[in-house]
């Protein structure tokens, strides 16, 4: 029998591969949840050790995409698992051969999250301010525009970036859609809008991935939401045709609109300097969902601003290599 043509009976229980983290397994539960609520299969959670898990190298000095994908993606193909759930914006933009990006549920907050001590924004923080985080973009972000403060270079789980706070750090920079799923939307100080700092392609948006053609991935379907499919494909494909890896300093995100001749989105896409001086932005409209080519016309919005960015020095003003 081939993939295509099996079929999953009712009420058969999934096994879902995740990592160990706290918030891996938060979100892989909060999934398990919604699975069984539109598809009626139980789903039980496998759990799958990755290389991104053990280094306590910086972030940056890993290099190469993907650190935390693999592994998950190595037990699915083992058929250890039958589908496993990534963070979008730690998922290499290549697809994985054998493999499908089967849903996309609906995107959780987009922007990225300061946790300060003491209630200070970005801008109330006192000169000099030692803020923690590993992340190229970030930094470069941070320095623009508070080119006094003093970046420390941090990892770990996100309960352990904001013990920092207590201990040796100001503040700490942290996606508001983690710490959403963990309950510690208290510690956020303030949610810094997407139009003055874009995060990273497909941040707070999951991806559900499967066998291709399994009928696993046909019951996913049910969790994807085409909106947000459809801006994430527009922002991966900027970075993919900027060949940017995660540690590229690269804003990529969609942005709600609202002009005179209606409502939609747009996608803006910002290249930093690695000490944040300088920057590219090119910002273009968002085709919509409805038409049978929305998916494709995304793809290349995606790629036209990439190369307006491309055109504009993107490659000389910062280091994109995967
Ligand atoms: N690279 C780490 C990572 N991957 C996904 C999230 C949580 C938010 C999300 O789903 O985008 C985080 C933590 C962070 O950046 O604060």
């Amino acid at each position: 029998m081939t993939a295509a043509t099996e079929t999953l009976a009712p009420g058969a229980p999934l096994r879902l591969g995740t990592r160990a983290s706290a918030l891996a397994t938060t979100q892989s539960r909060q999934v398990a949840d919604r699975i069984t609520e539109l598809t009626g299969h139980p789903v039980e959670l496998v759990h799958i050790t990755t290389h991104g898990d053990v280094t306590r190298a910086s972030l940056s000095s890993l290099g190469g995409t993907g650190v935390f994908a693999t592994a998950l993606r190595d037990a699915l193909l083992r058929g250890e698992c039958d589908l496993v759930v990534h963070s979008l914006k730690d998922l290499p933009t290549a697809p994985c051969p054998g493999l499908e990006i089967s849903g996309i549920p609906l995107r959780a907050d987009a922007r990225d999250a300061l946790c300060a001590r003491d209630g200070f924004t970005l801008y109330s923080l006192p000169e000099g301010a030692r803020v923690g985080t590993g992340s190229p973009r970030r930094i470069a972000q941070l320095y623009a525009a508070r080119p006094d403060l003093t970046v420390i270079d941090i990892r770990g789980n996100i309960d352990t970036r904001l013990g920092r706070i207590e201990d040796d750090l100001d503040a700490v920079l942290l996606a508001a859609a983690g710490l959403g799923r963990l309950g510690r939307t208290d510690a956020i100080t303030q949610l810094i809008d997407l139009a003055e700092w874009p995060t990273a392609p497909g941040q707070g948006a999951l991806a559900l991935e499967s066998r291709e053609g399994s009928p696993v991935s046909a019951a996913l379907a049910a969790l994807d939401d085409p909106h947000t499919r459809n801006s994430i494909t527009a922002e991966r494909a900027v970075l993919n045709a900027l060949e940017a890896g995660c540690a590229a300093p690269v804003g990529v995100s969609t942005l709600a609109t609202s002009t005179a001749s209606g409502r939609g989105h747009s996608v803006t896409a910002q290249v930093y300097s690695l000490d944040g001086m300088e920057s590219l932005t090119v910002t273009r409209e968002l085709p919509g969902v409805l038409s049978a080519q929305a998916l494709l016309r995304s793809e290349e919005l995606g790629r036209d601003i990439a190369r307006e960015l491309l055109d504009r020095g993107a490659a000389t003003l910062a280091p994109l290599g995967r």
